[in-house]
């Protein structure tokens, strides 16, 4: 049987507000909204469930002890309302955040809902699990009974709605910090949140709807911070225009290769060509590499930097960390050229003072790319740390550094100096492979010598390399075994078909 391609990729860039500025539109709202926004969340609630689960299914839904529960009530409610079966499992001791969410339980319990303490107590099997027990007001790692009965849901084989964010996952930062809910798909009120797609959020949160509960988010100030989309990279793929020649797509150097690591040379140059760089060089630091790519034969391969008519830099794929490789980096970090710095470059950067502060006075910001360990070291710390706050992280090496920063990983976050950010969508497990990083310089320096403003492409690169392997994955080559020089040919299509989709859109 032919296999069926099931490639998407997300169209649509969207704001990600982090907890303070969710809390700022609250305040702002919550006190205005006529139907009350605990009533719209749980109609959207109520909603999603009837779009996935037939009638006659039993909904069960968990409910906490604030307005994530009661949303939860309002949902269950709402459902019986419609003639669809729910009950509620919830424990109620007088805390909680009381008021609004009391009300929604008491609402609940007056339409003749039904209250469960616990799992056992259900009689049938449920079609439909709904995670209402905590939300953005998360404030430590949960406890019994909650987390039985997270570890009950995750044992059923039922739909499994995560209201607003999935029990167990900090919506500002993605961690889990305990027991934590696994949800098909994720409603989430008000705005998009960056937990949900970076660090754990996407192996927990499913598919994530967002749902602005009618609120008009240009009413608000929406943050720094961006989900990326294809829309955001529509002005610069277009298609060529005829009249070209190959100085118009610029000239990539890939510096690197010393002694046996001359493969993250090659393909960093690989990427650099198959994605429109006019031409690529590959300076390596290895006296006896191969005088040319028998893979590609265009790319230039010597020892030497050559004195002019070079581009872009791409420094660091299997660079060493040599004295010869420190030279190196002495030498190119202050060119007024645009630079992508990557892997040993970035590890002879975290020890060296003289080399920071020549990144820092650089004319045109680079592009740094670590991955947490390498970001770890740049920000004197531990990976844990890094991980704990991955924007926080990313926003503070694109500052300490003046340089646009893409920090890897699931839901890599890309932060600019001026403290702008985005998360990135795209990408799957076959990308923590090796040479992976090595290809992500090279498309870098590609768009770069392509004339992309150096924001847009630190972007678009990290995009299209998970796309590159996204795509890969829906033919059915990965994630288990993908390899980084098979995202090469993948990255080439996509840009071409982007490109050309823009045509047509004209
Ligand atoms: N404020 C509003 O009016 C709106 C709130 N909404 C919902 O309300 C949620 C936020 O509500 P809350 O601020 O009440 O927060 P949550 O409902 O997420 O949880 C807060 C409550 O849980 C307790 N708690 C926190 N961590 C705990 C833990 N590990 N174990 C036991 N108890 C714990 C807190 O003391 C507090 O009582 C959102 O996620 C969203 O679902 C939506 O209805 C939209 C409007
Ligand atoms: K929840």
């Amino acid at each position: 049987m032919p296999f069926v391609s099931s490639f998407t990729v997300p169209l649509s860039s969207r704001p990600l507000l982090r907890l303070q500025e969710i809390r700022a539109i609250e305040a702002v709202e919550v006190p205005l909204a006529d139907p009350p926004l605990m009533e719209r969340a749980g109609a959207a609630i109520a909603r999603a469930v009837i779009a996935h689960v037939p009638p006659g299914g039993l909904v069960c839904v968990l409910c906490g002890p604030g307005n994530n529960g009661g949303d939860g009530f309002v949902a269950a409610r709402r459902l019986l309302a419609l003639g669809r079966r729910a009950v509620v499992i919830g424990r109620f001791d007088g805390g909680g955040s009381g008021g609004e969410a009391a009300a929604a339980r008491e609402a609940f319990v007056a339409s003749g809902g039904v209250m469960l303490a616990g799992p056992d107590a259900l009689e049938t099997p449920p079609a439909a699990i709904v995670d209402a027990l905590f939300g953005i007001g998360l404030a430590r790692p949960i406890g019994e009974p909650h987390a039985s009965w997270i570890e009950w849901g995750l044992a059923q084989t039922a739909f499994k709605l995560a209201v607003d964010v999935p029990s167990g996952l900090d919506a500002d930062t993605g961690r889990c910090t305990g027991p934590c809910f696994t949800a098909d798909l994720t409603s989430t009120f008000l705005a998009d949140k960056p937990g949900l797609h970076t660090l754990d959020g996407p192996d927990r949160a499913g598919k994530v709807v967002v749902d602005s509960l009618g609120i008009d988010p240009r009413r608000h100030d929406l943050g720094l911070g961006r989900l990326l989309g294809l829309d955001a990279f529509a002005d610069h793929l277009q298609p060529r225009r005829k009249n070209t020649h190959k100085g118009s797509f610029g000239h990539v150097l890939v510096v690197g290769g010393a002694p046996r690591m001359s493969g993250a040379a090659f393909l960093a140059g690989h990427a650099a060509l198959a994605t429109g760089a006019g031409k690529v060089t590959l300076c390596a630091l290895d006296p006896n590499i191969l005088s040319f790519s028998p893979v590609h034969p265009e790319l230039m391969v010597g020892n030497a930097i050559p004195e002019r008519g070079v581009d872009v830099l791409v420094v660091g794929p299997g660079l060493g960390a040599s004295d010869p490789a420190r030279a190196l980096l002495a030498r190119l970090l202050p060119s007024p050229l645009p630079l992508v710095l990557d892997a040993d470059g970035l590890n002879r950067l975290a020890v060296d003072a003289e080399l920071q502060e020549s990144l820092r006075s650089r004319p045109i910001p680079a592009i740094l790319t670590p991955h947490p360990m390498e970001a770890a070291r740049l920000l004197g710390t531990e990976v844990a740390a890094v991980q704990n706050d991955r924007i926080a992280a990313a926003q503070e090496l694109a500052r300490r550094y003046r340089a646009h920063v893409v920090l890897k990983g699931c839901g890599s976050i890309v932060a600019d100096p001026d403290g702008t950010w985005a998360i990135n969508p795209t990408g799957n497990p076959g990308m923590a492979s090796a040479g992976m990083g090595d290809v992500l310089s090279g498309l870098l320096g590609s768009l770069l010598a392509q004339g992309w403003p150096v924001p847009l492409a630190a972007r678009f690169g990290t995009f299209l390399h998970g796309a590159a392997a996204d795509r890969l994955v829906a033919e059915g080559i990965g994630p288990i075994g993908l390899r980084a020089s098979e995202t090469v040919a993948a990255a080439r299509q996509l840009v071409n078909e982007w490109s050309e989709r823009n045509r047509k859109a004209l």
